[in-house]
């Protein structure tokens, strides 16, 4: 290998964005190299969307097993083996990693492997895996950093050596009671299984409610749900001091509405949050500015203050979702060959993978209210869904927002099975700027979900009625 080689794009990191950047810029014919220290694709098939929901369904299958006299079933095994059920993640991500390496040989992509480090604006350092140092120069350059996990500071914390999310997709044991710091996306998501797999769970969280960017009807189900498989939800507690060391004893002190109180435990999982991987490596010396909270300072178009450097995913501030750091790849490619995209406007759906799912597009109510904008709210609950039925999943609810003054679809909220699939139907009507009578008066396959759109939309209050509007 050459001790530096210069290239067309050089991409510092493999994640969604650069990884889908460099197949396609190498595959046009242009000298592509891409720097990724570790994770061969980035977190999302490593270590965060991928590997998660794997270990949530089979988390669902233990639930299913255990409910099995239900459906006609005699009871499934009630003993979980946490190996098993890593392997068959494990086995996933190396078939995922297989897939990766072969699009980057196929596009032409050089992959080196190191952890990279800028020495002047478009020339990266590469301290190279297999030991030794190589320098990159680029005639464009593009971040895709991601980021980790963040570590409040609470005392004793830090020294408690806490699971992330990373270490906890490879437990090979079921912890006896597991501590999870954060009602948010990645606490949440991680605490159900663990419950399923026969865990204590206790969840621990600042706000006044879990899911705290959802609107307090949506995390009200959660809770009911969460609760009713005997995870303990505290919210509104404040985290004072942690003893002890996740894996062997972790007492956790808490200040709550109630007063002081202590939650003994074997593991802790911290899921408080992401901090950048922009930090100590050289971006601010080379002209990229940062923002307040260390994200790379860009512009509609993902350009960083530096001429010929973008950046793209969670490290440009993006919305932190697979999806988005895609379209960060779309944006920027489309600017370079000519189009004109921006992250202006974008409409960015999600699905939080919690049983129930929570899936929601657009506005809320909480958001709608906070922009001024006057709504009318359709919702019903999941047992009007008549799938949720047969399936016996009736809990949940779906929620949509209506222009007051015309029939705009502004916000779609489904708590339920199935909830991130429907969220789709939705986006795409929004999209298309139908009306919502569209989606009420459609002709939709019986028994699906969708089909408990056409419930939903015909129980929107239909305008003037004056008491059955909301304004802001
Ligand atoms: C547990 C968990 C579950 C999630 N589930 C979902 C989900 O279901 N759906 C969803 O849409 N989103 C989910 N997310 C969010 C999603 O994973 C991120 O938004 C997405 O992976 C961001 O992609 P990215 O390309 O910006 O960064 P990443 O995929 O993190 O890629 C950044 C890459 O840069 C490398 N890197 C960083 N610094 C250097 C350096 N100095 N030198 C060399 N390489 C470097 C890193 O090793 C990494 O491979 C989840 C996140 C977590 C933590
Ligand atoms: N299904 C998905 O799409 C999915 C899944 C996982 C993660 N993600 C993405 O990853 C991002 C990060 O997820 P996350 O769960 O780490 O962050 P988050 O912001 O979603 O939730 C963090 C939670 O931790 C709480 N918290 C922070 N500090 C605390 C403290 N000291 N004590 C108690 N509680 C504290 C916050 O109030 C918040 O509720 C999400 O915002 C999301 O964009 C997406």
């Amino acid at each position: 290998m050459p001790a530096s080689q210069s290239c067309d794009i050089l991409v510092l990191g493999s994640g969604e964005s650069g990884k889908y950047l460099a197949w396609t810029m190498a595959k046009s014919g242009l000298r592509v190299v891409v720097i990724e220290r570790a994770l061969i694709g980035g977190s999302c098939p490593n270590v965060a969307c991928l590997p998660s929901k794997n270990i949530i369904y089979s988390g669902h299958v233990a639930a299913l097993a255990r409910r099995g006299a239900e459906f006609g079933l005699p009871d499934g095994p009630a003993r979980v083996d946490m190996g098993a059920v890593r392997e068959r993640k494990r086995r996933m991500v190396q078939d995922l990693i297989e897939v990766h390496r072969r699009n980057y040989a196929a596009s032409g992509a050089a992959l080196v492997m190191g952890e990279g480090r800028l020495v002047a604006p478009r020339s990266i350092e590469v301290a190279l895996r297999e030991g030794g140092t190589q320098v990159c120069s680029g005639e464009r350059v593009f971040l895709n950093l991601g980021t980790h996990a963040a570590i409040p500071a609470v005392p004793g914390l830090a020294e408690s050596q806490p699971l992330t999310h990373v270490e906890a997709l490879e437990l090979g044991v079921v912890p006896e009671h597991l501590i999870v710091l954060g009602g948010g996306y990645v606490g949440l998501e991680m605490a159900q299984p663990w419950r399923r797999f026969g865990s204590r769970v206790t969840v621990i969280e600042q706000g006044p409610q879990i899911a705290g960017h959802e609107d307090p009807d949506v995390a009200q189900a959660i809770t009911e749900r969460f609760e009713a498989e005997g995870i303990e939800i505290l919210a509104g507690v404040k985290p004072e001091r942690v003893d002890g060391r996740s894996g062997d004893r972790v007492d956790f002190h808490v200040q709550g509405p109630a007063g002081p109180q202590r939650i003994s435990g074997s593991h802790l999982l911290v899921a408080a949050g992401r901090t950048p991987n922009t930090r100590g490596i050289g971006l601010e010396e080379a002209g990229i500015a940062l923002d307040a909270r260390g994200y790379v300072r860009v512009n509609e178009r993902l350009e960083t203050t530096a001429r010929g450097v973008w950046a793209m995913g969670d490290c440009a501030g993006s919305p932190q979702f697979t999806h988005v750091a895609f379209d960060d790849f779309r944006i920027v490619h489309a600017n370079l060959t000519g189009g004109k995209r921006t992250t202006q406007g974008r409409v960015v759906p999600y699905c939080m993978f919690t049983d129930p799912e929570l899936g929601r597009v657009g506005l809320d109510e909480t958001q709608a209210r906070k922009a001024g904008v006057a709504y009318r709210v359709a919702k019903i609950p999941m047992a009007a869904v008549l799938r949720t039925r047969t399936l016996s999943e009736p809990h949940g609810f779906l929620k949509a927002l209506v222009a007051v003054d015309s029939d705009q679809l502004l916000g779609f909220t489904a708590v339920g099975v199935g909830a991130g699939e429907l969220v789709a139907v939705v986006q795409t009507a929004m999209l298309a700027g139908l009306p919502y009578t569209a989606l009420r008066d459609s002709v939709l396959t019986h028994p699906t979900m969708a089909e408990g759109l056409t419930v939903l939309f015909a129980a929107a209050p239909t305008p003037p009625v004056a008491d059955s509007r909301k304004r802001a």
